[in-house]
Protein backbone atom coordinates (compact mmCIF):
# COMPACT_ATOMS: atom_id res chain seq x y z
CA UNK A 1 0.00 0.00 0.00
CA UNK A 2 1.32 3.45 -0.72
CA UNK A 3 -1.07 5.62 1.07
CA UNK A 4 -3.87 5.61 3.06
CA UNK A 5 -6.91 7.45 5.23
CA UNK A 6 -8.04 6.21 8.16
CA UNK A 7 -11.38 7.88 9.77
CA UNK A 8 -10.47 11.46 8.56
CA UNK A 9 -12.54 14.01 9.42
CA UNK A 10 -11.69 17.91 7.97
CA UNK A 11 -13.72 20.39 9.73
CA UNK A 12 -13.24 24.14 8.40
CA UNK A 13 -15.26 26.07 11.67
CA UNK A 14 -18.28 24.68 11.20
CA UNK A 15 -18.36 23.09 7.44
CA UNK A 16 -17.12 20.23 7.73
CA UNK A 17 -14.84 19.30 4.31
CA UNK A 18 -14.83 15.30 4.75
CA UNK A 19 -16.22 13.34 7.03
CA UNK A 20 -15.03 9.70 8.15
CA UNK A 21 -13.21 8.98 5.06
CA UNK A 22 -11.01 5.80 4.98
CA UNK A 23 -9.55 4.85 2.15
CA UNK A 24 -6.21 2.88 0.31
CA UNK A 25 -3.87 3.42 -2.54
CA UNK A 26 -1.67 1.24 -4.18
CA UNK A 27 1.64 1.27 -7.08
CA UNK A 28 0.64 1.16 -10.65
CA UNK A 29 -3.20 2.86 -9.79
CA UNK A 30 -4.82 5.86 -11.54
CA UNK A 31 -7.88 6.86 -9.50
CA UNK A 32 -10.19 9.11 -10.41
CA UNK A 33 -11.44 11.19 -7.96
CA UNK A 34 -14.97 12.20 -8.44
CA UNK A 35 -17.82 14.59 -7.02
CA UNK A 36 -20.09 17.64 -7.43
CA UNK A 37 -18.30 20.90 -6.44
CA UNK A 38 -18.18 20.87 -3.03
CA UNK A 39 -18.54 17.93 -2.34
CA UNK A 40 -14.05 17.35 -1.18
CA UNK A 41 -12.22 16.64 -3.41
CA UNK A 42 -9.74 19.31 -3.08
CA UNK A 43 -9.84 18.77 0.76
CA UNK A 44 -9.00 14.75 0.29
CA UNK A 45 -6.01 15.39 -1.71
CA UNK A 46 -4.66 18.12 0.30
CA UNK A 47 -5.01 16.10 3.09
CA UNK A 48 -3.16 13.30 1.21
CA UNK A 49 -0.29 16.19 0.38
CA UNK A 50 0.10 17.39 3.78
CA UNK A 51 -1.07 20.52 3.06
CA UNK A 52 -4.12 20.34 5.56
CA UNK A 53 -4.41 18.42 8.89
CA UNK A 54 -7.07 16.12 9.84
CA UNK A 55 -9.48 17.44 12.38
CA UNK A 56 -10.06 13.65 13.21
CA UNK A 57 -8.43 10.40 11.85
CA UNK A 58 -4.87 10.31 10.19
CA UNK A 59 -3.11 10.23 6.82
CA UNK A 60 -0.09 7.90 6.09
CA UNK A 61 1.85 7.85 2.82
CA UNK A 62 4.33 5.32 2.14
CA UNK A 63 3.45 4.65 6.00
CA UNK A 64 4.07 8.20 7.41
CA UNK A 65 2.78 11.64 7.83
CA UNK A 66 2.54 13.24 4.31
CA UNK A 67 4.94 15.79 5.43
CA UNK A 68 7.29 13.37 6.56
CA UNK A 69 7.00 12.00 3.23
CA UNK A 70 6.81 15.16 1.54
CA UNK A 71 9.31 14.07 -1.33
CA UNK A 72 7.54 11.35 -2.11
CA UNK A 73 4.31 13.44 -3.29
CA UNK A 74 3.95 15.22 -6.13
CA UNK A 75 1.02 17.94 -5.78
CA UNK A 76 -0.82 20.04 -8.61
CA UNK A 77 -3.34 22.56 -7.33
CA UNK A 78 -6.12 23.81 -9.05
CA UNK A 79 -4.88 27.58 -8.71
CA UNK A 80 -2.92 29.72 -11.47
CA UNK A 81 0.11 30.22 -9.61
CA UNK A 82 2.84 30.60 -11.66
CA UNK A 83 4.94 33.59 -11.41
CA UNK A 84 4.15 35.41 -14.70
CA UNK A 85 7.75 36.32 -15.67
CA UNK A 86 8.46 32.37 -16.11
CA UNK A 87 8.76 30.22 -19.52
CA UNK A 88 9.28 26.66 -19.21
CA UNK A 89 12.81 26.87 -19.15
CA UNK A 90 12.53 28.94 -16.22
CA UNK A 91 10.37 26.21 -14.81
CA UNK A 92 12.72 23.99 -15.31
CA UNK A 93 15.65 25.57 -13.30
CA UNK A 94 12.73 26.13 -10.53
CA UNK A 95 11.91 22.54 -10.28
CA UNK A 96 15.73 21.47 -10.61
CA UNK A 97 16.31 23.60 -7.59
CA UNK A 98 13.27 22.53 -5.64
CA UNK A 99 13.37 18.72 -6.17
CA UNK A 100 15.63 16.46 -6.88
CA UNK A 101 13.25 14.14 -8.56
CA UNK A 102 13.08 15.84 -11.15
CA UNK A 103 13.81 14.43 -14.27
CA UNK A 104 14.47 17.35 -17.01
CA UNK A 105 14.53 14.71 -19.89
CA UNK A 106 10.72 13.65 -19.04
CA UNK A 107 10.11 17.25 -18.86
CA UNK A 108 10.96 18.30 -22.28
CA UNK A 109 9.02 15.13 -23.37
CA UNK A 110 6.20 16.02 -21.60
CA UNK A 111 6.38 20.02 -22.93
CA UNK A 112 6.62 18.32 -26.62
CA UNK A 113 3.36 16.20 -26.13
CA UNK A 114 1.69 19.14 -23.76
CA UNK A 115 2.33 21.28 -26.79
CA UNK A 116 3.55 24.27 -24.35
CA UNK A 117 4.66 27.27 -26.53
CA UNK A 118 7.78 28.82 -25.59
CA UNK A 119 6.97 31.96 -24.28
CA UNK A 120 6.44 33.58 -20.69
CA UNK A 121 3.41 32.32 -18.76
CA UNK A 122 1.49 36.28 -18.73
CA UNK A 123 1.74 35.69 -22.18
CA UNK A 124 0.48 31.99 -22.48
CA UNK A 125 -3.61 31.05 -22.88
CA UNK A 126 -5.56 29.56 -19.81
CA UNK A 127 -4.86 25.96 -21.24
CA UNK A 128 -1.61 26.51 -22.33
CA UNK A 129 -0.77 27.61 -18.83
CA UNK A 130 -2.61 24.52 -17.56
CA UNK A 131 -0.83 22.16 -19.50
CA UNK A 132 2.76 23.85 -18.46
CA UNK A 133 1.94 23.20 -14.89
CA UNK A 134 0.98 19.88 -15.64
CA UNK A 135 3.96 19.08 -17.52
CA UNK A 136 5.59 20.49 -14.31
CA UNK A 137 4.26 18.01 -11.88
CA UNK A 138 4.66 14.75 -13.78
CA UNK A 139 8.04 15.14 -14.57
CA UNK A 140 9.05 14.45 -11.34
CA UNK A 141 9.99 10.85 -9.87
CA UNK A 142 7.47 11.39 -6.84
CA UNK A 143 5.62 7.72 -5.46
CA UNK A 144 1.98 9.50 -5.27
CA UNK A 145 0.60 12.08 -7.71
CA UNK A 146 -2.52 14.07 -6.55
CA UNK A 147 -3.93 16.27 -9.50
CA UNK A 148 -6.87 18.57 -8.79
CA UNK A 149 -8.69 19.31 -11.90
CA UNK A 150 -5.79 19.55 -14.13
CA UNK A 151 -7.24 19.38 -17.35
CA UNK A 152 -9.36 22.47 -16.39
CA UNK A 153 -8.94 25.15 -19.12
CA UNK A 154 -7.54 22.77 -21.47
CA UNK A 155 -9.81 21.83 -24.87
CA UNK A 156 -12.24 19.04 -24.88
CA UNK A 157 -10.36 17.57 -27.67
CA UNK A 158 -6.86 17.88 -25.99
CA UNK A 159 -8.44 16.70 -22.78
CA UNK A 160 -9.27 13.35 -23.94
CA UNK A 161 -5.93 12.97 -25.62
CA UNK A 162 -3.95 13.95 -22.42
CA UNK A 163 -6.20 11.90 -20.23
CA UNK A 164 -5.80 9.22 -21.81
CA UNK A 165 -2.07 8.87 -22.17
CA UNK A 166 -1.31 9.72 -19.11
CA UNK A 167 -3.67 7.12 -16.74
CA UNK A 168 -3.12 4.30 -19.68
CA UNK A 169 0.95 4.80 -19.46
CA UNK A 170 0.34 5.17 -16.13
CA UNK A 171 3.57 3.95 -14.29
CA UNK A 172 3.92 0.96 -11.88
CA UNK A 173 5.54 2.62 -9.44
CA UNK A 174 3.84 5.73 -8.82
CA UNK A 175 -0.05 5.90 -8.10
CA UNK A 176 -2.02 8.92 -9.29
CA UNK A 177 -5.35 10.56 -7.82
CA UNK A 178 -6.42 13.06 -10.77
CA UNK A 179 -9.91 15.09 -9.22
CA UNK A 180 -12.74 15.94 -12.24
CA UNK A 181 -16.47 16.91 -11.81
CA UNK A 182 -16.73 16.07 -15.70
CA UNK A 183 -18.22 12.85 -14.57
CA UNK A 184 -17.77 11.64 -19.04
CA UNK A 185 -14.22 12.12 -18.99
CA UNK A 186 -13.85 9.36 -16.14
CA UNK A 187 -15.58 6.86 -18.47
CA UNK A 188 -13.45 4.06 -19.88
CA UNK A 189 -9.89 6.06 -18.06
CA UNK A 190 -9.68 5.04 -14.65
CA UNK A 191 -8.99 1.52 -13.59
CA UNK A 192 -10.54 2.46 -10.23
CA UNK A 193 -12.97 5.53 -9.26
CA UNK A 194 -14.15 7.26 -5.95
CA UNK A 195 -16.81 9.00 -5.61
CA UNK A 196 -17.55 11.52 -2.99
CA UNK A 197 -20.65 13.30 -2.02
CA UNK A 198 -21.38 16.12 0.75
CA UNK A 199 -18.13 14.77 1.84
CA UNK A 200 -18.58 11.04 2.64
CA UNK A 201 -17.09 8.15 0.18
CA UNK A 202 -20.54 7.19 -1.24
CA UNK A 203 -18.76 5.27 -3.96
CA UNK A 204 -15.28 2.95 -4.20
CA UNK A 205 -15.24 0.64 -7.21
CA UNK A 206 -13.36 -0.89 -9.58
CA UNK A 207 -14.09 -0.22 -13.23
CA UNK A 208 -14.09 -3.45 -14.31
CA UNK A 209 -16.29 -4.25 -11.57
CA UNK A 210 -18.89 -1.66 -12.63
CA UNK A 211 -18.32 -2.76 -16.15
CA UNK A 212 -19.56 -6.21 -14.85
CA UNK A 213 -22.48 -4.93 -13.06
CA UNK A 214 -23.60 -3.65 -16.91
CA UNK A 215 -22.78 0.71 -15.43
CA UNK A 216 -21.03 3.40 -16.55
CA UNK A 217 -19.46 5.39 -14.40
CA UNK A 218 -22.25 8.23 -14.93
CA UNK A 219 -24.87 5.24 -14.21
CA UNK A 220 -22.91 5.01 -10.81
CA UNK A 221 -22.45 8.22 -10.21
CA UNK A 222 -26.58 9.34 -10.91
CA UNK A 223 -27.46 6.15 -8.80
CA UNK A 224 -25.05 7.35 -5.98
CA UNK A 225 -26.53 11.13 -5.94
CA UNK A 226 -29.91 9.75 -6.35
N1 LIG B 1 -10.96 27.13 3.55
C1 LIG B 1 -12.22 26.75 3.73
N2 LIG B 1 -13.00 27.35 4.66
C2 LIG B 1 -14.28 26.98 4.86
N3 LIG B 1 -14.89 25.99 4.17
C3 LIG B 1 -14.19 25.36 3.22
C4 LIG B 1 -12.81 25.71 2.94
N4 LIG B 1 -12.37 24.91 1.94
C5 LIG B 1 -13.40 24.10 1.62
N5 LIG B 1 -14.48 24.37 2.39
C6 LIG B 1 -15.79 23.67 2.34
O1 LIG B 1 -15.55 22.27 2.39
C7 LIG B 1 -16.43 21.59 1.48
C8 LIG B 1 -15.60 20.78 0.49
O2 LIG B 1 -14.84 21.67 -0.33
P1 LIG B 1 -13.78 21.17 -1.40
O3 LIG B 1 -13.07 22.39 -1.92
O4 LIG B 1 -12.97 20.10 -0.81
O5 LIG B 1 -14.74 20.57 -2.54
P2 LIG B 1 -14.46 20.16 -4.06
O6 LIG B 1 -15.13 18.83 -4.27
O7 LIG B 1 -13.00 20.23 -4.35
O8 LIG B 1 -15.23 21.29 -4.88
P3 LIG B 1 -15.00 21.88 -6.37
O9 LIG B 1 -15.39 20.82 -7.37
O10 LIG B 1 -15.96 23.05 -6.41
O11 LIG B 1 -13.56 22.33 -6.47
C9 LIG B 1 -17.31 22.66 0.85
O12 LIG B 1 -18.51 22.72 1.58
C10 LIG B 1 -16.52 23.94 1.03
O13 LIG B 1 -17.37 25.05 1.14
Amino acid sequence: MLARLIGVTKRYGKTEGVHDLSLELYPGQAVGLLGLNGSGKTTTLKLLAGMLFPTQGRVEVLGKSPRENRGQIAYLSDADNLYAWMTPGDAERFMRGLYPDFNPRRYRELLAFLEVPQQSYRAMSRGQRARLRLAMVLARDARLFLLDEPLSGIDVISRDRILKSLVLEWREEACLVLSTHEVSEAEGIFERVLLLKEGRLALDALAEDLRARGQSVKDAFIEVLA
